[in-house]
């Protein structure tokens, strides 16, 4: 899929010494839907996403974001928005400070920075410094940050990670409005219970390749049992699992 508007990878591999990490992959995340990307650990999800945001060099391939590269947008901030990393702040900056510097680095309206606190929920503790964040707070803050200028595509890593129950409720709703707003959402992820419920379109990459890129339902239909996506994602990753438990101790 390679849709016009929305992110697009086209053909892009990454190596990092003997290790071919991302093999050719191709895939797309289309306006006003959920689009998240699952695997094993080490698949290489983040360095795909880590790619599109031009923090990492593919060796070969095309990515665009509505159809440009990221390099020619004047505002790339209103174009994508990343939450890659939710330890990428200073912990002696109140989460205002943070999110107004990169407000400035982004060329958005300082002002951005008290809207994007109040839609994350972090509005009230917004002077502390996120030095003193729990992990929540923090996903928090990085999806925040991923939305300041109110860009037309969110690329998150991870983002559930850390959320409690309302949390988890409050991301869902975020999504579920943003997508209603014709955004395109690119979401890597291991919580299979809220994709299964979330998702427009699902990719799930092994071993730097795509193995499935199919609307969550065709996906769904490849499941049996109560939980579907997880049985399904069992049987489609079974060959490129590289960490397994060592069972019990005794
Ligand atoms: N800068 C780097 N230098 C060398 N190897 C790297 C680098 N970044 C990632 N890798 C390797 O690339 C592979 C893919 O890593 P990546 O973080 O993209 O996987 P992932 O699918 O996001 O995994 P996880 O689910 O654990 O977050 C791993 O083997 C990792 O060790």
């Amino acid at each position: 899929m390679t849709p016009t508007r929305g992110i697009s990878v086209s053909g892009v591999s990454k190596r990092f010494g003997d290790n071919q990490v991302v093999d050719d992959v191709t895939l797309g995340a289309g306006a006003g839907s959920l689009t998240y990307l699952l695997g094993p650990n080490g698949a290489g999800k983040t360095t795909v996403l880590r790619m599109i945001a031009g923090l990492t060099t593919p060796d070969a391939g095309i990515i665009t974001v509505d159809g440009c590269r990221l390099r020619d947008f004047a505002q790339v901030k209103r174009a994508v928005g990343f939450g890659l990393n939710p330890f990428a702040h200073n912990p002696k900056h109140s989460a205002r400070q943070h999110l107004r510097w990169q407000a400035r680095l982004g060329g958005i309206p300082l002002t951005d920075a008290d809207r994007v606190l109040d839609l994350v929920g972090l509005g009230s503790v917004s002077g502390r410094l996120t030095g003193r964040f729990s992990y929540g707070m923090l996903q928090r803050l990085g999806i925040a940050t991923a939305l300041l200028g109110d860009p037309r595509c969110v690329v998150l890593d991870e983002p559930a990670n850390g959320l409690d129950v309302e949390g988890t409720l409050w991301l869902r709703e975020l999504f579920g409005t943003l997508t209603t707003r014709g955004k395109s959402l690119l979401v890597a992820s291991h919580s299979l219970s809220e994709v299964e419920i979330t998702a427009d379109r699902i990719i799930i990459m092994g071993k730097g390749r795509i193995l499935t890129d199919a609307d969550r339902d065709e996906v769904l239909a490849l499941g049996t049992g109560p939980r579907r996506l997880e049985s399904a994602y069992v049987e489609i990753t079974r060959t490129s699992v590289d960490y397994v438990g060592g069972g019990s101790s005794r």
